[in-house]
C-alpha cells in the first residue's frame, strides 16, 4: 500500500451513508481526523468520540496535503449537494479518497477512479470502471467491461449486466436491472426495481410497474 492511501481522513457528512463509510474506514484502521456535518451527529455510536466539526469551511483547517476527502452526504435522485460539495473542495486542491469495503469483490482488472465508494458485497467485475466521485452501494453488481461515468449512484443491489455503459450523474435505483450492452444518458434516474432493456436518452426518468394496495379491513 502507498504512503498517500494511509493519510488521516476528513469525513463530510453525518448521517446514514457517512456512518456506513465510517464503519468501513475504521475495519481498515483508518484514522478519521474529523466528521464535518452541520447536524448533530453523536446519536450514532460509530460517530461516538469522533471530532465534530459544524461549518464546511471547517475543512480548510486541514492542510490539503495531509488529509483525504471523504465524501458521506448521500446521494438521491436529481440531488446535486454532493456533487457541488466534491467540486468545490476539488477546486482547492483537496483529493478524495476511494473507500473499498472489505467484502466487497472489485476484480484487479477494474479500474476505479478518484473519490470512488464501493460498499459492502458489491461486485465489479473484470474490465470494468467506475467513474470518479461514483458510489457503488451494497450489494450492487457491475458486471464485466461496464463503464460508469462520473458521479453515478448505483443504488444497493441493482445489477448492471455485461457491457452497460452510464454518462455522468446517473441514478439507478435499488434492485434495478439493466440488461447487457445498453446505454444510459447523462442525469437519468432509473426507478427502484425497473427493469431496463433499451438505451435511455440524457435526462431521462425510467419509473417501473407500479404495485397496487389493497387495504383489507380484516387482514386476510
Ligand atoms: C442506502 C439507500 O437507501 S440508497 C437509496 C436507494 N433508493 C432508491 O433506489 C430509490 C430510487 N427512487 C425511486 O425509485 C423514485 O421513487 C423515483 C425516482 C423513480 C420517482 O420519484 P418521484 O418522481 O419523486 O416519484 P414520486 O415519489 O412522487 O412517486 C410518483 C408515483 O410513482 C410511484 N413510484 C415511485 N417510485 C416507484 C418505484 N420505484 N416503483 C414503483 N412505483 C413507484 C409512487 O408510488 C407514486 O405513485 P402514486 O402517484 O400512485 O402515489
Amino acid at each position: 500500500m502507498n504512503r498517500s492511501c494511509k493519510q488521516p481522513i476528513v469525513l463530510i457528512g453525518g448521517g446514514g451513508h457517512a456512518a456506513v463509510l465510517a464503519e468501513i474506514l475504521l475495519m481498515q484502521n483508518r484514522e478519521i481526523v474529523a466528521v464535518i456535518s452541520p447536524e448533530a451527529i453523536h446519536e450514532r455510536a460509530i460517530f461516538k468520540g469522533m471530532v465534530h466539526l459544524k461549518e464546511d469551511s471547517d475543512v480548510f483547517t486541514f492542510d490539503k496535503g495531509q488529509v483525504k476527502l471523504v465524501n458521506g452526504i448521500g446521494m438521491l435522485p436529481k440531488c446535486t449537494l454532493r456533487k457541488k460539495v466534491n467540486e468545490r473542495y476539488l477546486q482547492l486542491g483537496y483529493q478524495f479518497e476511494s473507500v473499498i469495503a472489505d467484502s466487497a469483490y472489485v476484480s484487479p482488472s477494474a479500474l476505479i477512479e478518484e473519490g470512488v465508494q464501493v460498499l459492502p458485497m458489491a461486485i465489479v467485475h473484470t474490465g470494468a470502471i467506475i467513474g470518479s466521485h461514483s458510489i457503488v452501494n451494497t450489494g450492487a453488481l457491475v458486471e464485466h467491461d461496464c463503464k460508469v461515468g462520473c458521479y453515478n449512484h448505483i443504488a444497493p443491489k441493482a445489477t448492471l449486466c455485461g457491457q452497460v455503459e452510464t454518462e455522468q450523474d446517473v441514478y439507478i435505483g435499488a434492485s434495478s436491472v439493466l440488461t447487457q450492452n445498453m446505454k444510459v444518458g447523462n442525469t437519468s434516474v432509473i426507478g427502484a426495481g425497473a427493469i431496463v432493456t433499451k438505451t435511455l436518452k440524457p435526462c431521462s426518468i425510467f419509473y417501473p410497474a407500479k404495485g397496487t394496495l389493497k387495504q383489507q379491513e380484516h387482514g386476510l
